[in-house]
């Protein structure tokens, strides 16, 4: 795997404890143009990618202005690493969150009226753009991994922002540094929120089974089923849904979504918008659907030089053959449409004529049986889709 390395004590010696086991495929850095040492840093963990002999990629990101810089930086970074590992071939990168991060997050978390979402820590693993990014550190304290490095004598950069207490997150830790808490002890308890929300989320899987359907794009869910829930599980249905149609990473903000939730559907209230996804009732279901102006092309096609035609999908195979046969593409044999046989053809090449078609694959070719799992997971049908977005909702 890749492993993302801002040349901090943790992601060093997640790189070092990687290396050890032969897991360290390359490293990279991402420089964001925001702290002028930061090509400095960069320039350290090349050297010690070269000690290593490992392989070393400093990628580039630059703000564009827009939102909030943080979390752009933050998307920015993951977009950055994901789009490199999918060039390379490389179907999962490492990330080095540890335990304290986790719980610096809970107490700022609590600090801001958080529910149990927002406590129950980070996930250990997560799919980003078609590459599995992992946390393997979770469970280890920034000393121990501080005592790695000095072990070995490596050195590392400290990010002046984690001691500017204009942060929420230098605040906590300055804070917390003078409790001398019991870390493993509230570890234990983001675990167990942390569980509590996987029950959360198989039990509404469980009430909600056999109470919805995919129609076309939409999901549809009985109004007596939807009505019969609870308010928290309506918002965590209607998150799920919208997650679904959107992909986005976040929910729409609480006060968006109880508006929704607390609405009587079972008259004739008029449709209602949110996150580019539309809600109406008929009396007897609710439906959530995408707007249609909210909607990218399932496909773009492009004519060749030699009167052949590109075709280059963001969607999932299938997606890609539906809208080829949509628009009167008849160029495919049987086998091409079954949904199997893509799958397989797109994964073997970046690109594969048929007939008079190039169907490009947005991801590359996916030699790596995880890279694949991730695919797969992408084209999965929608039912499972939707399933998937309400066991984690
Ligand atoms: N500029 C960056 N380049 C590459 N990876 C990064 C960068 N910033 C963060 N990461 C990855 O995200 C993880 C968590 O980020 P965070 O900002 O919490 O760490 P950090 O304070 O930069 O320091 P450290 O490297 O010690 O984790 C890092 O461990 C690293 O794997």
């Amino acid at each position: 795997m890749a492993v993302a390395v801002s040349g901090g004590g943790d992601s060093l010696a997640l790189l070092h404890l990687l290396h050890d086991h032969g897991l360290a495929a390359a490293a990279l850095t991402v420089d964001h143009g925001l702290r002028p040492e930061a090509a400095d840093e960069a320039r350290m963990v090349a050297r010690i990618c070269g000690e290593l002999g490992l392989r070393h990629a400093v990628l580039q990101w630059r703000w564009d202005g827009e939102g909030n810089l943080s979390e752009a930086a933050r998307e920015g970074r993951y977009s950055a690493l994901a789009d490199w590992c999918r060039d390379a071939g490389i179907g999962a990168c490492a990330l080095g969150h540890t335990r304290d991060d986790n719980i610096e997050s809970f107490f700022m978390g609590l600090s801001r009226g958080a529910g149990l979402d927002g406590l129950c820590g980070m996930r250990p693993a997560f799919d980003r753009d078609g590459v599995r990014f992992h946390r393997p550190l979770l469970d280890a304290s920034r000393e121990s991994l501080r005592d790695v490095l000095h072990d070995r004598g490596v050195g590392w950069a400290e990010d002046p922002t984690n001691a500017d207490t204009t942060y929420d997150r230098a605040r906590i830790r300055a804070a917390l540094a003078t409790l001398d808490l019991p870390d493993g002890q509230i570890a234990q308890s983001i675990g167990n929120l942390a569980a509590t929300r996987r029950d959360i989320g198989e039990e509404l899987l469980h009430i909600l089974t056999g109470h919805w359907r995919t129609d076309g794009p939409d999901i549809v869910i009985d109004l007596g089923a939807w009505t019969a829930l609870t308010a928290e599980f309506r918002r965590r249905t209607l998150a799920a849904a919208l997650r679904f149609h959107t992909a986005a990473r976040h929910a729409p903000r609480a006060a968006a979504m109880m508006r929704i939730v607390a609405r009587d559907w079972t008259g004739d209230p008029g449709p209602a918008t949110l996150a580019g996804c539309t809600i109406g009732a008929d009396g007897e279901t609710i439906r959530i659907g995408r707007e249609a102006a909210a909607v990218p092309p399932a496909v773009s096609t492009r004519e060749t030089w030699d009167n052949r035609w590109t075709v280059e999908g963001t969607h999932s195979p299938d997606t890609v053959i539906r809208a080829l046969g949509e628009a009167g593409v008849a160029l495919l044999d049987p086998g091409w449409k079954s949904g199997t046989l893509p799958r397989r053809a797109m994964l073997a090449a970046p690109s594969v004529w048929r007939g008079d078609v190039l169907v490009h694959c947005p991801f590359g070719p996916l030699a790596d049986p995880r890279a694949q799992e991730a695919w797969t997971c992408t084209s999965a049908d929608d039912s499972q889709r939707f399933t998937a977005a309400l066991r984690s909702a």
